[in-house]
């Protein structure tokens, strides 16, 4: 891809379409490289081992953050959510272009620990077209949405902090647009 590849982070509020995107740009594109979180949260329907995250308990991911094995972690609505360290610096070091789907406090982490990482923000359309979206989902009870929304309150005011900022109207046309921004080191 580019000669001087770095990381890139998308984040944006639960219920934008950050899963959506990178499903189809790595459906299109199957060279991308997407970091595996770890997480104490509960798997999905359909969610696996190893695939949408590593699913661990809170004993596993207290050692993970002891060792110092996680990049960045964050709490997330009541979840714990961190990237593994190692497979991250393995990809760069060999010249590929990363790609990290985590939370705002996650990518200020990286913001402070690596700089030269570049950080996207996926909006929505609206306010109403995310309260659709994450209620259109069907996977989190009314209790975990409203607390998600909260946090997509806090989420949504810091779209300044970020590099770009892409609105996802078009599922395609955000794939194209961040797949440019990681080709564009
Ligand atoms: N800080 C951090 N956040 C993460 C990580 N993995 C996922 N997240 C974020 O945690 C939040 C909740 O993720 P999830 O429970 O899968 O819900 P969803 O993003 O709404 O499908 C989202 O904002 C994710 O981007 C991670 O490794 N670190
Ligand atoms: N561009 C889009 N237009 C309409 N619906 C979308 C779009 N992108 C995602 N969605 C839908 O919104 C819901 C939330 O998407 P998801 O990828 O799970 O969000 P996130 O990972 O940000 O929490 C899903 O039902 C998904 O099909």
């Amino acid at each position: 891809m580019s000669e001087r590849p770095r990381l890139t982070v998308l984040s944006g509020p639960s219920g934008v379409g950050k899963s959506t995107v990178v499903a189809h740009l790595r459906k299109v594109h199957p060279e991308v490289w997407l970091s595996v979180s770890v997480t104490t949260r509960k798997p999905r329907p359909g969610e696996r081992h190893g695939v949408q995250y590593f699913f661990v308990d809170d004993g596993e991911f207290d050692k993970l953050v002891a060792n110092g094995e996680l990049l960045e972690w964050a709490e997330f609505a009541g979840n714990r959510y961190g990237t593994p360290r190692k497979a991250v610096l393995e990809r760069l070091e060999a010249g590929d272009p990363v790609l990290l789907e985590i939370d705002l406090q996650g990518a200020r982490q990286v913001r402070a620990s690596m700089p030269e990482a570049r950080l996207v923000f996926l909006a929505p359309p609206s306010w109403d077209e995310l309260v659709r979206r994450l209620t259109g989902r069907g996977t989190e009870s009314p209790e975990v949405i409203e607390r998600r929304l909260e946090a997509a309150r806090t989420e949504l005011a810091a779209e300044s902090e970020f590099d770009v900022t892409l609105v996802n109207t078009s599922v395609e046309d955000v794939g194209r647009e961040l797949l440019a921004l990681m080709k564009d080191s």
